[in-house]
């Protein structure tokens, strides 16, 4: 796996678990970094994109419980873009460090990035993508009754607030990441899924975008070689969570068709990545889709590990 252009998405719960402290999330980014300056090393080339869910659902509560009169709550969109601008500022330093301590002299930088929605989007009114903390059942459906939130159950995990989460349509700064990646700049780009705004009017829109989705729209505008989304799971599985489990190793997008179909992956976790693999390999001729966790990275290189996304 030598000199190719890879875009690597990183899922927010894998940077965020129990402690939501910076202290905790810097400490998970800073692991993360050594798994990514490893492909580095290998002479690949970077852009780097991230989950803002758990973090973005955190700072909308600390943003409705302090708010004042004279000192408001700050939209959603406004929200996802401070939360791009503090995890880009902490995986920026963490891999300016790694690459250090590798002997590695490489700029990094970190695009703001802003993704083009269609207002008339239905997801607007059918909220799905979850955010912020799990809550027990009891717990999210009071919250229901005494806000004008929505709960859902989160892929056995326990209940989440979700907010609308239209798709994708394309990537603002496009020109901006591929300029940056043409100079040799580790990027990061399209954190929390891009801020959503609408075209012409750049007027931000309420909603969190999937950051598989808007990672997978950005491999497309940049040709990316390869495109890698790591989560918390080293593989996509059939009967996820019961005892007739099943780790799917290679899978042709005719199989995965069939599997959504037979609702194998929950909305909102799974079956996004699932989507954006099967757009990316259909985009890019000879691209190759891969789906694992973090710390199987290493392993990619044997072919063995993860979930390999092919077009047939
Ligand atoms: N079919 C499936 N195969 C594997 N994992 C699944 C499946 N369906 C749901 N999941 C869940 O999806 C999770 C990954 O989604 P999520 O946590 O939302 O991603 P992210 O890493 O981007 O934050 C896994 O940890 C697992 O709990
Ligand atoms: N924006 C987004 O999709 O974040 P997560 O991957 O953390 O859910």
């Amino acid at each position: 796996m030598k000199n190719k252009r890879i875009v690597v998405a990183l899922g927010g719960n894998a940077i965020l678990s129990k402690d939501a402290s910076a202290e905790a999330q810097q400490a998970a980014l800073a692991k993360t970094a050594k798994h990514l300056v490893t492909l580095i090393k290998q002479g690949n080339q970077l852009i780097i994109t991230h989950g803002n869910g758990p973090q973005v659902g955190n700072l909308l509560i600390q943003q409705q419980e302090g708010a004042t009169e004279s000192n408001p709550a700050m939209p959603l969109d406004t929200c996802v873009a401070m939360t791009q601008g503090s995890l880009g500022y902490w995986l920026q330093n963490a891999l300016l460090k790694e690459l250090e301590n590798e002997g590695i002299d490489q700029p990094v930088a970190t695009v703001l990035t802003q993704v083009i929605v269609s207002e008339d989007d239905p997801a607007f009114d059918h909220p799905a993508k979850p955010i912020g903390p799990f809550f027990s059942e009891s717990e999210a459906k009071l919250m229901m009754v005494e806000t004008d939130s929505v709960y859902r159950e989160d892929a056995g995990r326990g209940w989440r607030k979700v907010v609308p989460s239209p798709k994708p349509l394309t990537i603002q700064e496009h020109q901006v990441i591929n300029t940056l990646i043409e100079n040799n700049i580790i990027t990061i780009a399209g954190g929390g899924g891009g801020v959503p705004i609408l075209a012409e009017s750049y007027r931000g829109v309420e909603a969190v975008i999937d950051k598989d989705l808007a990672s997978e729209k950005i491999a497309e505008l940049v040709a990316a070689d390869m495109f890698i989304i790591l989560t918390s799971v080293t593989h996509v599985a059939i009967n996820y969570g019961q005892s007739n489990q099943i780790d799917l190793g290679r899978v042709t997008v005719a199989n995965l068709d069939e599997y959504i179909k037979d609702k194998q992956f929950s909305p909102g976790s799974m079956l996004p990545k699932v989507e954006a693999m099967i757009e990316f390999v259909k985009a890019c001729d000879g691209g190759q889709g891969i789906i694992t966790s973090l710390e199987n990275i290493g392993n990619l290189d044997n072919g063995l590990s993860g979930t390999f996304i092919t077009l047939d």
